[in-house]
């Protein structure tokens, strides 16, 4: 196998994921934009977290909240806990690691709120926590995972929603949660702006 079959295998897995998750999520997927947009319009907020590429991801759908995703409309009130390198070097330094996410959500959130939770393994304990102060202020919590879920599966109630990738690689979970959010933002615009399918 040369280094070009390689890049054809990662197109081959690629898209084979992609439609297992096509197969699997809409209605995951479309529960969770009813949810946000219920939050949404009753006033409340989105608060975002993830690590590493999943971090990029709760800045990319962030933005497209605030500002815009495909067509102009007001802005939607969401924030990446993700940013603010005071905040999170001094929590982490003053604290501990696993509460950069938590404390913001403590701190922030308030009852009614959508705490989105990003994480491939649902290993990362930064992101158990935030879940864990989510559940105390109240707030529903939007989990984007793969793998079996993790721990983080086994925090969830009836209320929230896991949109689980059926995947066991993080970047294949990843390029899926782009789709995600992608779909979440569009679905949250069509019903806003009244777009028919
Ligand atoms: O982007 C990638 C891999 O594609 C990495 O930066 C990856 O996000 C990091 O290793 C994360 O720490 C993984 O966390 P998680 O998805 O297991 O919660
Ligand atoms: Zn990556």
């Amino acid at each position: 196998m040369n280094l070009q079959d390689i890049i054809r295998q990662t197109f081959a897995e690629t898209l084979e994921t992609h439609q297992a998750a096509a197969d699997a999520l809409p209605p995951a997927i479309e529960l969770a934009a009813n949810n946000l947009l219920g939050a949404l319009l009753g006033g409340h907020k989105v608060l975002i977290c993830g690590n590493g590429g999943s971090a990029a991801d709760a800045q990319h759908f962030a933005s497209e909240m605030v500002n815009r995703f495909e067509h102009d409309r007001p802005g939607l009130p969401a924030i990446a806990l993700t940013t603010d390198t005071s905040t999170l070097t001094s929590i982490a330094n003053d604290d501990a690691f696993e509460q950069i996410f938590a404390r913001q959500v403590r701190v922030l959130g308030q009852g009614g709120d959508v705490l989105v939770a990003i994480s491939t393994s649902g290993r990362s304990p930064n992101i158990l926590e935030a879940i864990h102060a989510a559940r105390e202020r109240d707030l529903q919590v939007i989990a984007l995972t793969g793998r079996d879920g993790g721990p983080l599966a086994e925090l969830l109630t009836e209320r929230d929603v896991e949109i689980r990738v059926p995947s066991e690689r993080t970047a294949r979970i990843q390029e899926v949660h782009l789709v995600v959010i992608h779909s979440l933002c569009d679905l949250i615009d069509r019903q806003l702006l009244g777009i028919r399918p």
